[in-house]
């Protein structure tokens, strides 16, 4: 843990006063706490939370192993309502302490079915300082693999009751130039579904106008999408997360910072012209380098003069953190014994001119520095908090500025780019605010129901979003465009998505699932879309909201490179021999249509029958208790909904209500949730997994360690 060219650099930049390099060079060097962060809509998470702090805390409160008192996971002092974690602990207490050790599967179990973000303390920040409402449309520039992303969802869900979900105004755009990492971003955000989601794949720093119909007195017309709120948390060194990344110890120089400089302006500077009149950017990274950071807000307001940065310093209280620098020196020497005061004695100095090539002024503080105030920057150090390093600026679009600087005109001259006041924005759906009654929990289903992979977690979810960004995936533009129609279809290489189809309200499959869950006149029918390649059949439906069908249906795909947009709701189940296939409603998208379905439905459960669900794979319906055996066998075979009602019987105890779809086939009953997510919910209500996997698993185990002994 030693790296001579970086301690040279930093001290050079005097990141912290002389006194305190010590404290941040012993911080660096000590391992990263774990942190995570109970996830979900608010109601969803404060309900686990009290679990953490009832439950688990206090059993790990008077923990000693190998006779050393063990610290129990304590609050993120800064985070809003304690909803943040962080706990020091070798990996070995976490296997072999019995208390740990069922804490850690708690967290593990969790973290799969999404209720549990496994994320870096100091990587949550961006979002809470982004302030997003359910109204805003909002866009993560550089998302994936989404950490961030979740967060936003969950604040455009702010909305969401405990047992169902709402269907925001606001749109969520996730962008990431990387195609692989976009299919994360949306595994990940399948935990949270929304239908105000869209993902594109496309390069941030060129990001096409997204067009919109506005009426204007009789006339409609496309005018630019602006947005409420851009996240721009932008491919950095990520020097910030060597306390996690040790690799970075021995590779670390100054051109990795250099080098990115310049994408990271091209990406802020687009951010600013797609934002609208008072909108935010927050700015981040997880590096301490001034050039990836302060250098780049500094290029970027004198890029575009109506934008200022935002003083936060009453947000966050607990929060410690520095003020951004107004001075730094970069360099280009490998061995960083040479820095420049300025871009001028830089030029005239020996260094070869292909490598003066590689730097511009803007690596530089400008010359009139003070006005940019960029000590209301924020950066956040290894020691303060014993946290990761990071960088986070706020920046907004000041309220009326006639200081519009030269390239904007010329953009919006060619493009035509407006501001949409409040009131000419389209008119979407009003939020519908969701019934207060039952609750799903959102759990992961995308997977086929008990899909026999046995993917036994022994680790949480580690986030790669902080890892050093390497090679391969360094500053990224997405594979070229596809120049022709044809380039589109399937298998052909370029953009492989496939088309995106509304369906009319009185689509057949549509009509089916309406009238089999007794789905209300208020659903939005005409939001439902499909994405089968041109005839073929329909599999999957999905919903989207307003402004995403507005989006797709005004804007050309070959530019637009959309990856996914809405939330799966309904999707196709082969029955047995002699039935027909049926669509079902899906784990996912049953928080969105419950506020939809008739209650009547709704078949009432039991916790002792919820045991019998969640313990066998197909238990036969004479299995159940009278009452409820009696109500499912008066039903059709196919898709249904139970709502578990809260409640405490001597089987477990229900802290909410709980309401999962089922499927009922001639003589069984199936949960329809995946083999993690019926885990975690047992592990919640049983405190144990009882699931048939988690049996298997368990003997496999005892196997495995019997095996071990004889050997
Ligand atoms: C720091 S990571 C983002 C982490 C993410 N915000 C999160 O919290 O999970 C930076 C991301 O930028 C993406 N990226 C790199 N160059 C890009 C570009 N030109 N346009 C858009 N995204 C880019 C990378 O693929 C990477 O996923």
């Amino acid at each position: 843990m030693q790296n001579d060219r970086l301690f040279s650099y930093y001290k050079a930049q005097k990141i912290v006063p002389d006194e305190e390099w010590d404290q941040l060079v012993d911080a660096l060097r000590q391992p990263l706490p774990t942190t995570f962060r109970v996830a979900g809509s608010r109601q969803t998470a404060n309900t686990l939370n009290n679990t953490i702090k009832n439950v688990h805390v206090p059993s790990l409160g008077d923990v000693e192993f190998e006779g050393q008192k063990i610290p129990p996971p304590v609050q993120i002092p800064w985070y809003p309502d304690g909803l943040a974690w962080q706990f020091n602990v070798p990996k070995k207490v976490l296997r072999k302490q019995p208390e740990f050790k069922k804490f850690h599967s708690f967290l593990v179990f969790e973290t799969e079915v999404g209720n549990i973000s496994r994320q870096e303390g100091v990587s949550m920040l961006p979002p809470l300082f982004l302030e997003v409402e359910p109204h805003h449309n909002a866009m993560d520039m550089c998302a994936a693999p989404g950490s961030k992303t979740a967060q936003i969802l969950e604040a455009i869900h702010a909305h969401d009751t405990i047992t169902s979900s709402s269907i925001p105004s606001g749109l969520l755009l996730a962008n990431d130039s990387d195609n692989k990492r976009t299919h994360l971003l949306i595994h990940q955000s399948a935990r949270l579904p929304s239908p105000a989601l869209m993902v594109t794949n496309l390069d941030a720093s060129n990001y096409p106008t997204i067009k919109i119909p506005v009426t204007r007195g009789k006339e409609t017309q496309l005018a630019p999408l602006l947005f409420d709120r851009i996240l721009c948390d932008v491919p950095c060194s990520g020097d910030g997360t060597i306390r996690k990344n040790m690799g970075i110890w021995k590779s670390w120089q100054p051109m990795d910072g250099n080098g990115l400089h310049s994408l990271q302006v091209r990406i802020l500077i687009r951010a600013m012209k797609l934002l609208r009149n008072n909108g935010r950017i927050v700015y981040s990274t997880c590096s301490l380098n001034p050039v990836e950071n302060e250098a780049v807000i500094a290029e970027a307001l004198i890029a575009n003069q109506d934008f200022e940065l935002v003083n936060v310093s009453s947000k966050l209280p607990e929060l410690k953190r520095r003020p951004g620098l107004t001075t730094w020196q970069p360099t280009t020497d490998r061995t960083c014994a040479k820095t420049f005061e300025s871009y001028e004695e830089f030029m005239a100095s020996s260094v070869d001119d292909v490598v003066k090539a590689k730097m511009t002024e803007g690596h530089w503080p400008p010359k009139d520095v003070e006005a940019l105030n960029l000590s209301l920057c924020m950066r956040i150090y290894p020691h303060l908090q014993d946290s990761g390093g990071f960088f986070v600026a706020i920046l907004q679009k000041k309220k009326s500025s006639n200081a519009k600087s030269q390239p904007d005109r010329k953009r919006e001259a060619e493009e035509g780019a407006t501001e949409l006041p409040d009131s000419k924005k389209p008119r979407l759906s009003e939020d519908i605010v969701a019934k207060e009654e039952e609750d799903p929990i959102a759990f992961e289903t995308t997977s086929e129901v008990e899909a026999g992979i046995d993917e036994a977690a022994e680790g949480i979810t580690e986030e790669p979003m902080a890892e050093p960004i390497p090679e391969s995936e360094k500053p990224t533009l997405p594979a070229a465009r596809p120049q022709k129609k044809k380039a589109l279809e399937r298998g052909e290489g370029g953009f492989k998505e496939n088309p995106y189809t509304f369906l009319s309200p009185d689509d057949p499959i549509l009509l089916s699932c309406i009238e089999r869950l007794h789905i209300n006149s208020s659903f939005p029918s005409a939001n439902v879309l499909v994405r089968n390649p041109e005839g073929e059949a329909a599999r999957v439906l999905y919903l989207a909201n307003d402004i995403v069908k507005t989006i797709i249906q005004n804007n050309n795909y070959e530019r637009i490179r959309l990856t996914s947009a809405g939330t799966k709701v309904f999707a196709k189940q082969e029955a047995g021999k002699g039935s027909e296939a049926q669509f079902r409603v899906l784990g996912e998208g049953l928080p969105v249509i419950l506020p939809y379905v008739d209650e009547t439905t709704i078949i009432e459960g039991d916790m002792e029958s919820l045991k019998i669900l969640v313990e066998t794979y197909y238990p036969l319906c004479d299995k159940f208790p009278e009452k409820f055996r009696k109500t499912v066998e008066e039903r059709v075979a196919g898709s249904h909904i139970v709502h578990f009602p809260q409640g405490t019987t001597e089987i477990a105890s229900l802290t909410h209500d709980l309401v999962l779809p089922i499927w009922k086939s001639n003589v069984s009953l199936t949960l329809m949730i995946d083999k993690k997510a019926k885990s975690a919910l047992s592990l919640r209500l049983f405190g144990a997994d009882i699931t048939t996997a988690g049996k298997e698993a368990r003997s496999e185990a005892i196997k495995k360690a019997e095996l071990k002994e004889v050997e």
